[in-house]
């Protein structure tokens, strides 16, 4: 009876400067245990018709998911991975458990996660021997932009970049980013869902050349800043600031503005950066100090410029070093 596990980490993409660039691992987890059991008693349930012999249940709070299949985005990725190798199903009686801890629509990373754990599932179940470039290819085409799904497998931070949409194989290209171990992100999540389609239509089409130099210029001292010791946290600070997404998306995510403006390195001990994490409306704040202090600010922060209308909660993770993993339980 084989069993696997299948873990994979939210990621917070952007980080300031980096839009669609670069992305961290964070310590908050989707869960899959998969099983092959011709035994298992949740195939006499006779509400559980499985289809592509496929069953699928969720342990947690992740009501709006659909476990139909052809729907559910765990599972079209799989499918999708499946069929380039000429399989059209799953062994008789695979049945998926899914523990997913990362809230979903709130940019940590969620759809990328379940893309990862779709092409890791197939790649388990069917003994395919996916190379890490297979992997972030056929994680490209359920998300055309890597800075979420390249973090989820590989782990820590990740800056990757798209060799060519139209080649046929080998896509993305990618490098991981020494951090400073004392680092910590504080991520604070507000209770109501952004799509991230909806958060990406309000992105200009063309920006100014200023606008893009300040970027530029703050990519690249913030890829060295995050790896230096001792932490420099102005340089880390101010490489942060990004003017290509979050002056677009400010208006999406009541509180925003105000988080970005009014917590500074230098009011705010411990606190070396902020920005929104991916397409929001969670917002991400890098520490090496003082994390339930930030972390209680912060919701001071959106509990007023919400007045009332969402609830904000925050968690401390760590910057998990490790990506996605699948480990075989049983044979
Ligand atoms: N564990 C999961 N199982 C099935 N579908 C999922 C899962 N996680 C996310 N999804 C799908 O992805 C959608 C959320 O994707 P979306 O890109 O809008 O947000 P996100 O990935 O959480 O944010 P961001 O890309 O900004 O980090 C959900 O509404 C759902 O359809
Ligand atoms: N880089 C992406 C991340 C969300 O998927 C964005 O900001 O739209």
């Amino acid at each position: 009876m084989p069993e696997y596990k299948i873990v994979v980490p939210a990621t917070s993409a952007n980080v300031g400067p980096g839009f669609d660039v670069l992305g961290i691992a964070l310590s908050l987890f989707l869960e899959l245990d998969v099983t092959v059991d011709s035994s298992s008693s949740v195939h006499l349930d006779p509400n559980s018709s499985p289809k592509y012999n496929l069953t699928l249940e969720y342990s947690s709070e992740n009501s709006s998911v659909s476990l139909d299949p052809d729907e559910n985005l765990i599972c079209l990725v799989s499918l999708h991975v499946l069929k380039k190798f000429n399989y059209f199903e799953f062994p008789k009686y695979t049945h998926v458990k899914v523990t997913n801890n990362i809230p979903l629509g709130r940019g940590l990373g969620s759809s990328a996660a379940a893309i990862v754990a779709g092409v890791l599932l197939a790649n388990a179940v069917f003994q395919l021997n996916l190379s890490l470039s297979q992997m972030f290819d056929f994680c490209l085409e359920f998300e055309n932009h890597p800075d979420n799904t390249t973090p989820a497998i590989v782990g820590g931070v990740s800056a990757s970049y798209v060799l060519d949409h139209s080649a046929t194989k080998d896509k993305v290209d990618y490098v991981k980013i020494p951090v400073n171990k004392s680092l910590k992100a504080i991520v604070a999540i507000p209770e109501f869902e952004l799509p991230t389609s909806h958060s990406r239509s309000v992105l200009p089409k063309s920006y100014t050349i200023s606008d893009i130099v300040h970027n530029l210029q703050r990519i690249a001292t913030l890829t060295i800043a995050l790896g230096q010791d001792p932490i420099v946290p102005e340089r880390i600070y101010n490489s942060m600031k990004d003017k290509l997404h979050q002056p677009y998306r400010s208006a999406l995510v009541p509180g925003l503005s105000k988080f970005l403006s009014s917590l500074t390195c230098s009011n705010t001990p411990g606190l070396v950066g902020v920005c929104l994490s991916g397409a929001g409306p969670t917002t991400l704040a890098l520490a090496y100090d003082n994390f339930e202090a930030i972390g209680s600010k912060i919701i001071e922060i959106f509990d007023s410029e919400s007045k009332g209308s969402f609830k904000t909660k925050y968690y401390i993770l760590d910057i998990v070093d490790c990506g996605a993993y699948c480990n075989c339980t049983s044979s």
